[in-house]
């Protein structure tokens, strides 16, 4: 099957309460407590496919931008839209390691070098109408408007469907250079991360995670990412401090808990999981052994 048709297959079997659909995980959370990077790490360690929904948002918000369109001015809503509906997104995740031969422990992990955890650490590349968009969706100006973007109700409809009918790729990387030319489906489930993923995308997910950390904290963690990423003041409106971060953060998140469409809230049936005192490695961790203890509970 292709992955295409693999993940259009999931994705319809959302509301589907059959235990013979792939596992489905959902994380939610505010900004930059550590969803994708997680999620991604968890869909490696299980063999699951992955799908980041705060990357379409950020592609509509780059498209509008590009083409001059202010999404801060309300009355701009049907052209943001009339955008997010024809707009070609797709996503591709490259895994470093073969899942099943996976088998890290935090203490492998703590004493690897950087360069050697980087290698190992799952990347996503965002395509939009062909383009790589990777970088582009990230920059401070693209933060700073996309919630105003994921508040336009069609526009959530229009980034609905599109994650319905994603075209998703997972390839595993063959050296630390090069990845397989194959894409391959990984049928055993399914992570998905955002801020609706529990309450509205994937309701009768098998496990939600709800991941928080102190702002301070994740002003510091986004901050280190920007630089890190090469975020350049000059060509982008970003103040590289972490005041400014952390400020942007907390807007952004008082817009997407007080939207009236999908807003940003804590399902009632999620596992709470607060980042800020753990490692990646140790938040990786307890939800895929959650994983494997649901797992072996369905089974029996
Ligand atoms: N426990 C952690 N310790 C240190 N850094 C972390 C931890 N969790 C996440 N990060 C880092 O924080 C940054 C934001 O995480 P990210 O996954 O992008 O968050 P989100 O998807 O919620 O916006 C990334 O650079 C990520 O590597
Ligand atoms: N399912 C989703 C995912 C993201 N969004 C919105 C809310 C966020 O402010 C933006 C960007 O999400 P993204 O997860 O990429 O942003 P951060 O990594 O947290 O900075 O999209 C949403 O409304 N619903």
């Amino acid at each position: 099957m292709s992955s295409k048709r693999f993940v259009t297959q999931l994705c319809r079997g959302f509301s589907s309460a059959t235990r013979t659909r792939p596992f489905q995980v959902a994380i939610d959370g505010p900004a930059a407590s550590g969803k994708s990077t997680t999620a991604k790490m968890v869909a490696q360690r299980l063999g699951f496919s992955y799908i980041d929904t705060g990357a379409f948002y950020r592609c509509v918000t780059f498209a509008a931008l590009s083409e001059g369109i202010d999404p801060s001015h309300l009355s701009n809503a049907d052209k943001i839209t009339a955008l997010a509906e024809k707009l070609d997104i797709e996503l591709q995740t490259v895994f470093s390691e073969k899942p099943d031969s996976y088998n890290r422990t935090t203490s492998d992990w703590n004493s690897a070098s950087d360069a050697s955890r980087q290698h190992q650490l799952p990347t996503t590349r965002v395509f939009l109408d062909s383009k790589d968009v990777s970088s582009d969706i990230r920059t401070g100006t693209v933060s700073k408007h996309v919630s105003a973007v994921a508040a336009i109700g069609p526009v959530r409809e229009a980034v609905l469907q599109k994650v319905r009918n994603i075209g998703a790729t997972d390839v595993e990387a063959q050296t630390n250079n090069g990845i397989n030319s194959s894409a391959r489906s990984r049928a055993a489930g399914l992570v998905m991360d955002g801020r609706d993923i529990g309450t509205v995308v994937l309701p009768l997910a098998d496990l939600k995670v709800f991941l928080v950390a102190d702002s301070h904290v994740r002003a510091k963690r986004r901050l280190q990412e920007l630089v890190k990423n090469g975020a350049d003041p000059s060509i982008d409106d970003t103040h590289l401090n972490l005041h400014a971060v952390q400020a942007d953060l907390e807007l952004r998140d008082e817009m997407d808990r007080t939207r009236k469409i999908s807003p940003l809230r804590r399902a009632v049936d999620a596992m709470d999981l607060d980042t800020s005192n753990l490692t990646l490695e140790q938040q990786v961790d307890i939800i895929v052994q959650e994983v494997h203890r649901r797992r072996s509970h369905q089974k029996t």
